[in-house]
């Protein structure tokens, strides 16, 4: 028997749990892969131009770019070592933050993301997983990255939050209070996409509720169950990525969206996501919503201005390609497992244009004042 594994016969509880794997504490695995002070800096610097942007106060546009999914560590940080150079090169006009998701929502069932499965087999080995993941965020922010990732688990962000720059609470968890309390402790700035139907009140609603302090059950440092006293997250703000209903990323539904959270006293500026419901998850029609928000950018309106981001899903190769834990095969070395993404080409082609967009944006705002 599998000493670490409890089973449970003789009880009126636990009767459909088929195991517990107890993991070990986040403290530890922060000791095995500590964050130097390098690190906290880049961590600490790109947070503070995410907010310098979503606030106005820095006018670049903010980028968040890679794959929808890290299934192959190696793969994502091949895509990592070009998206820095490319950071590089348009650091005047683009805040270029690295998407590195590791926890997957599905709509039914499905491969979770890496801290879930990481050997994508079904084997679920969290402990491996949760390794994999802060091993993948220090070498992504060696290469002085800030980085970007989905927080689904209420427990996982204690063993790689010190390592993020921005957080995203996903379409299918927004409405969730677990998810906003969560957020109220957040030590980076977080968006909430609005619902799978397009609804933006439960975004409105959940960015309201993590900027306030809150109480709630968690982990500490140690692993021990806890209550959590937070004192409210202030970087909150909306990420729109269509819906049922449409998508949501012409001008109009910008200024719409805007004015409503401004009637909210929220920040009016937001991002916007030009995957998922936006493009119906088509890595082809991305690409030319991407181009559609950069004119709109360009464009120097009041919407260009409440614009503050956009999110792609890009990775070396393009589309995405089947794969099933039950029965893995073989992969293409650099393509997506979870939704389709732009290749690399056709990725930096769109950061070149965004970037434009976000330079010639600033003349209009000057001259409009
Ligand atoms: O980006 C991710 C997916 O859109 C989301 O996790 C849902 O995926 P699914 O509908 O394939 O489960
Ligand atoms: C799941 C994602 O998006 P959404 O919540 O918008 O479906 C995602 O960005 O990976």
């Amino acid at each position: 028997m599998n000493l670490t594994t409890t089973q449970h016969s003789q009880s009126t509880s636990d009767l459909r749990v088929s195991e517990f794997r107890p993991l070990p504490a986040p403290a530890g695995l922060m000791a095995e892969l500590p964050l130097s002070e390098d690190l906290a800096a880049t961590v600490s610097s790109g947070r503070d131009a995410i907010r310098a942007v979503l606030d106005g106060v820095d006018d670049r546009l903010l980028v968040i770019v890679g794959p929808c999914s890290i299934h192959d560590p190696e793969a994502g940080l091949d895509y990592a070592r070009r998206l820095a150079e490319a950071a590089r090169e348009h650091s005047q006009d683009l805040l270029v933050v690295l998407r590195a998701y590791f926890e997957k929502p599905r709509t039914t069932v499905g491969w979770k993301g890496l801290i879930n499965d990481p050997h994508l087999d079904g084997s679920h080995d969290i402990a491996g997983g949760l390794f994999a993941a802060r091993r993948f965020l220090i070498a992504a922010g060696e290469l002085g990255l800030p980085v970007a990732t989905e927080f689904l688990e209420p427990i996982s962000p204690q063993y790689v939050a010190d390592l993020v720059s921005w957080g995203a609470i996903g379409a299918r968890t927004t409405e969730s209070q677990v998810h906003r309390q969560l957020v109220s402790g957040l030590s980076m700035p977080v968006g909430f996409k609005n619902g799978t139907d397009g609804s933006l009140q439960i975004a409105l609603d959940a960015c309201a509720a993590a900027s306030a302090p809150q109480s709630f059950l968690g982990i500490d440092g140690e692993g021990r169950a806890s209550m959590v006293g937070t004192s409210g997250n202030p970087d909150t703000h909306l990420i729109l990525r269509g819906g049922s209903s449409g998508p949501n990323y012409d001008a109009g539904h910008v200024a719409a969206a805007s004015a409503s959270l401004a009637a909210k006293g929220l920040n009016p500026r937001l991002i916007v996501d030009a995957s998922h419901a936006n493009s119906g998850k088509d890595h082809h029609r991305q690409a030319k919503v991407a181009l559609e928000l950069a004119a709109q950018i360009e464009s120097g309106t009041d919407s260009a201005h409440r614009i503050a981001g956009v999110m792609l899903e890009s990775f070396l190769v393009g589309g995405a390609q089947a794969h099933d834990s039950t029965n893995p095969g073989p992969l293409t070395y650099g393509q997506s497992i979870t939704d389709a993404c732009m290749d690399w080409d056709t990725s930096a082609g769109i950061l070149e244009v965004l970037a434009s967009a976000a330079r010639r944006r600033r003349p209009a705002r000057e001259s409009s004042n």
